[in-house]
């Protein structure tokens, strides 16, 4: 479900879920700007505080649900991907089956952890922080007797927004490792290239 206004989500929302999506939207957005804001000032550069709100204008709550499988090896899941997002703030039950990849190219699962959230580094924050925060590498294998529920909410800018590694970054690190680009033309790009890893980013790479 995209958010962009209250009106719009009560008028194309499904009735079903539309209050509680909303209030857990609404209560969300005050942590995750907090724990944005708290990265992009630990990149140690002045930035303007307007970016901030920017860099989380657009809102999206998604509600994925995995079947039970019963040859789960047979089945995608969700495949390997980085989210697009800024930050992705993900709500999981206690069924487990999200993996992350790690250095050494393995994977290791994030277990269900009661009133915990997940916080994945999305692919704009990789780029904005010139390569500094890593998105996170994930995938979901579903269960062979249970069926799971997650509820990721993502934020992100809107397509008009210039997304690249904030001002001062490049020089302060010595080098410049993403380019500067219309968030709208990553995000064609991306969904143009599903589940290959973190192949997405190249294209933003210099
Ligand atoms: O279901 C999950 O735990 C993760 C889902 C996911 O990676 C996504 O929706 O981007
Ligand atoms: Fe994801």
């Amino acid at each position: 479900m995209i958010y962009m206004n209250d009106e719009e989500a009560m008028l194309f929302w499904p009735r079903e879920c539309r209050d509680a999506a909303h209030d857990y939207l609404k209560a969300a957005s005050k942590m995750i700007q907090g724990i944005l804001g708290a990265l992009l000032r630990g990149l140690g550069v002045e930035y303007d505080e307007s970016l901030l709100s920017c860099y989380m204008e657009a809102k999206a709550v998604n509600m994925n649900f995995y079947p039970p499988c019963p040859n789960p090896e047979l089945t995608v899941g969700v495949g390997r991907h980085s989210d697009l997002a800024a930050l992705t703030i993900l709500l999981q039950d206690d069924i487990g089956g999200l993996f992350v990849k790690v250095e050494d190219g393995g994977w290791i699962e994030i277990p269900p952890v009661e009133g915990a959230i997940v916080v994945n580094v999305g692919d704009t924050l990789e780029i904005l922080s010139n390569g500094r925060y890593k998105s996170a590498e994930h995938r979901v294998i579903a269960s062979s007797t249970r069926a799971r529920v997650s509820v990721p909410i993502f934020v992100s800018p809107r397509p008009h927004t210039m997304i690249g590694p904030l001002l001062g970054l490049a020089e302060k690190d010595g080098k410049t490792v993403y380019r500067h680009l219309l968030f709208g033309e990553y995000m064609t790009n991306y969904f143009g290239a599903a589940h290959q890893g973190k192949k997405t980013l190249v294209f933003a790479r210099l």
